[in-house]
């Protein structure tokens, strides 16, 4: 075997995006990792992408929003890092269910796990197509063509969740997790609005939370578990050689 197939590279720390469904949790994650929009199936279960972000691996877990893999969530959360809480900014009903729903799943992440609160789907507010566009430009020439809003002004859409609501969810959460606000980050810089049609504060939205993942990373290696898992290394379990493949 060669050397470098020998040991496989775990992930280092663990994000999972967790919300209701159709939020745009899969469709952040395409534009994150693939650079563009495309079509989505619910997503069933969940699955993740491992980021090499420098020396360190990040999985970021995209979890399902449907009501029947709701079960699952607190698995998927067991030892999370950091977790992002996502609403639709045009449905009200999708930042209620984090709090209903999904808060309690984030009860197996660490506890020193990170909380964003992030809003998507800004794109389709009228308040985000004004404030991409203060002066009335014509969008396609006042902006880069990654940045344009396809939206037309037929297809805004109310915004039901502000900015304010995403910061008092922020504030509840740490309540709810029994942590002191003024030790914690600040929530003006963990409530994002992103557009993953449009790809507005997607990179800001990953890129924050893999800089402040890694103390976290640092700090598991400090209490010594190892990185690599060792495929020559003889099993502790008696489960014999042929017998399994998962
Ligand atoms: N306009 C707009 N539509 C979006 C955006 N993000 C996602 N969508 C659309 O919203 C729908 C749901 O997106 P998904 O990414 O599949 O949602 P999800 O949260 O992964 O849903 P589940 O997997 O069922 O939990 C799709 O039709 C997307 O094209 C966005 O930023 N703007
Ligand atoms: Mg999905």
């Amino acid at each position: 075997m060669a050397e470098s197939t020998k040991k496989l590279k775990k992930p280092d720390v663990k994000i999972v995006l967790l919300g209701d469904m159709h939020v745009g949790k899969t469709s952040l994650l395409h534009r994150y990792t693939e650079r563009k929009f495309k079509d989505t199936v619910s997503t069933v279960g969940g699955a993740f992408f491992l980021k090499q972000w420098g020396p360190y691996n990040i999985s970021i877990w995209d979890t399902a929003g449907r009501e029947q893999f709701h079960g699952l969530g607190s698995m998927y959360c067991r030892g999370a890092a950091a977790v992002i809480l996502t609403y639709d900014t045009t449905s009200w009903q999708s930042y209620v269910e984090l709090e209903d729903r999904f808060l309690s799943l984030t009860d197996t992440a660490n506890a020193d796990c990170i909380f964003a609160i992030v809003g998507n789907k800004a794109d389709l507010t009228d308040s985000h197509a004004q404030a991409s566009n203060p002066e009335g430009e014509r969008q396609e020439e006042a902006e880069p063509a990654h940045l344009s809003l396809s939206s037309s002004s037929s297809s805004l859409q109310r915004k039901q969740v502000n900015r304010e609501d995403a910061i008092a969810l922020y504030g509840r959460v740490l309540h709810y997790k029994g942590l002191d606000e003024k030790a914690c980050l600040p929530a003006e810089s963990m409530c994002f609005e992103t557009s993953a049609k449009t790809g507005y504060n997607v990179d800001v939205l990953f890129e924050t939370m893999f800089d402040l993942v890694v103390p976290s990373i640092l700090k598991k290696r400090n209490e010594g578990e190892s990185s690599t898992v060792d495929l020559e290394a003889p099993s502790k379990g008696k489960r014999s050689k042929a017998g399994c493949c998962a």
